[in-house]
């Protein structure tokens, strides 16, 4: 493994942790005196040249754990290394400052020295080289983020995409180890965040960087990584490709923060053809996939739905009414109430049009059946 990161704990000190105040089990913890960290046992991998993205709610833990590998942070406990040079490790009390490290970073405000032009911005950190080694590397740099025509001019002359690919530059001049780089995007239009996200990491793959990317946003993980991680309350859930993290969620947490969803109560049955699951939609089956019966007591469990498994059919014999619905221009995010009261959500594309209250007919066509132990909270 190019990156590695074992165990790693950070806990700020005198912080009673933000992330946990909404949730009852860890207000109970730490009454019980077991207060959590900021991050608490990740480990994570990276080979080299690949992108990894860290999403998850606000307070998770994203951004300390780009600290942590900066260097800005001591670990608590764990281990970090890069190409098996030992960077931090809580029990041997090693700890390279960032110099040392030699990992780039780029965060969310460019900072960029506003009294120098793009081409000196990009060459701040390549005083060491000659004057024509380090010209020839803002050159290289500059054509790869696509700027060259933009070497003289002044950051303020150039756009907040321009300014944040200038940053991007500027942090892949010194040919980093590493490249960190935390919502980098977020004070973009949607727009412009799509297409940059797209461009970074044809940049990023182009010049063979291995980075480590924080965002809120997962169309932007999603797009951007090779590798998923979803954080929760300082622990890492999954990390996994971006397919497996949407389609095979490891965990109730992650199958609910991923994409637009619903539980519903199911049943496993073995069938000829192996399990199946009996929900109000129907009766799914995964034959790869699908939980045994015996996995949970009287097969009962809940089962993911997303709002792309569920199909608007009018000849489907199940009906559900239109509840809400959200326009997102190719399609409508309809929540629907089925008549025996559990919810589900559907994409439908947006020339089916129908009125809040209606009665529509739905099928579910689910590739990657999900169950989980069943949780009080599922309407029944
Ligand atoms: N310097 C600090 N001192 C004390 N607590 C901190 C410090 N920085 C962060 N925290 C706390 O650590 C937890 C994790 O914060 P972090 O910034 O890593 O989360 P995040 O997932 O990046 O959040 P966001 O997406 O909102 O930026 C939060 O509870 C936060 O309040």
């Amino acid at each position: 493994m190019f990156l590695a990161l074992d165990q790693i704990g950070l806990r700020y000190p005198g912080a009673a942790q933000a992330q946990q105040a909404n949730s009852p089990s860890s207000s109970q913890a730490m009454a019980r005196g077991q207060r959590r960290g900021a991050v608490e046992a990740l480990s994570l991998s990276l080979v080299s040249g690949q992108i990894g993205v860290l999403i998850g709610p606000s307070g998770c833990g994203k951004t300390s754990v780009l600290r942590c590998v900066a260097g800005l942070e001591r670990l608590h406990s764990g281990r970090i290394s890069i190409a098996g040079e030992v960077l931090a490790d809580a029990a041997m009390g090693r700890h390279l400052t960032p110099e040392e490290r030699r990992i780039g970073m780029v965060f969310q405000d460019y900072a960029l020295f506003p009294h120098l032009s793009v081409a000196d911005n990009i060459g701040f950190g390549l005083r060491h080289l000659s004057r024509p080694a380090r010209a020839a590397r803002i050159q290289e740099v500059l054509d790869l983020v696509g700027l060259a025509h933009a070497a003289k001019r002044a950051p303020h002359q150039l756009s907040g995409g321009q300014q944040q690919r200038v940053a991007l530059a500027r942090a892949l001049a010194p040919a980093p180890r590493l490249l960190l780089l935390d919502e980098p995007f977020s004070s973009l239009d949607v727009d412009l965040r799509e297409h940059l996200s797209q461009e970074l990491r044809a940049i990023l793959k182009a010049s063979g960087t291995t980075a480590l990317f924080v965002t809120h946003d997962q169309a932007e993980a999603f797009a951007i990584g090779d590798v998923v991680g979803v954080m929760h309350q300082g622990s890492l859930e999954q990390w996994d490709a971006p397919y497996d993290v949407y389609h095979r969620p490891a965990t109730r947490f992650v199958a609910d923060f991923i994409g637009h969803s619903v539980f519903t109560p199911g049943r496993i049955v073995q069938s000829e053809q192996g399990p199946a699951v009996l929900t109000p939609v129907g009766s799914l089956m995964d034959a790869e996939a699908c939980a045994l019966a015996s996995a949970y007591p009287g097969g009962l469990c809940d089962v993911l739905l997303r709002a792309d498994d569920i199909i608007h059919d009018d000849l489907a014999p199940v009906k559900a009414q239109i509840e809400r619905k959200v326009f997102r221009g190719a399609d409508f995010l309809y929540t629907l109430r089925l008549s025996t009261g559990e919810r589900l959500m559907a994409h439908v594309p947006s020339h089916h049009d129908h009125h809040v209250g209606e009665w529509i007919g739905i099928r579910a066509d689910v590739d990657h059946v999900v169950t989980f132990a069943k949780q009080a909270s599922v309407v029944e």
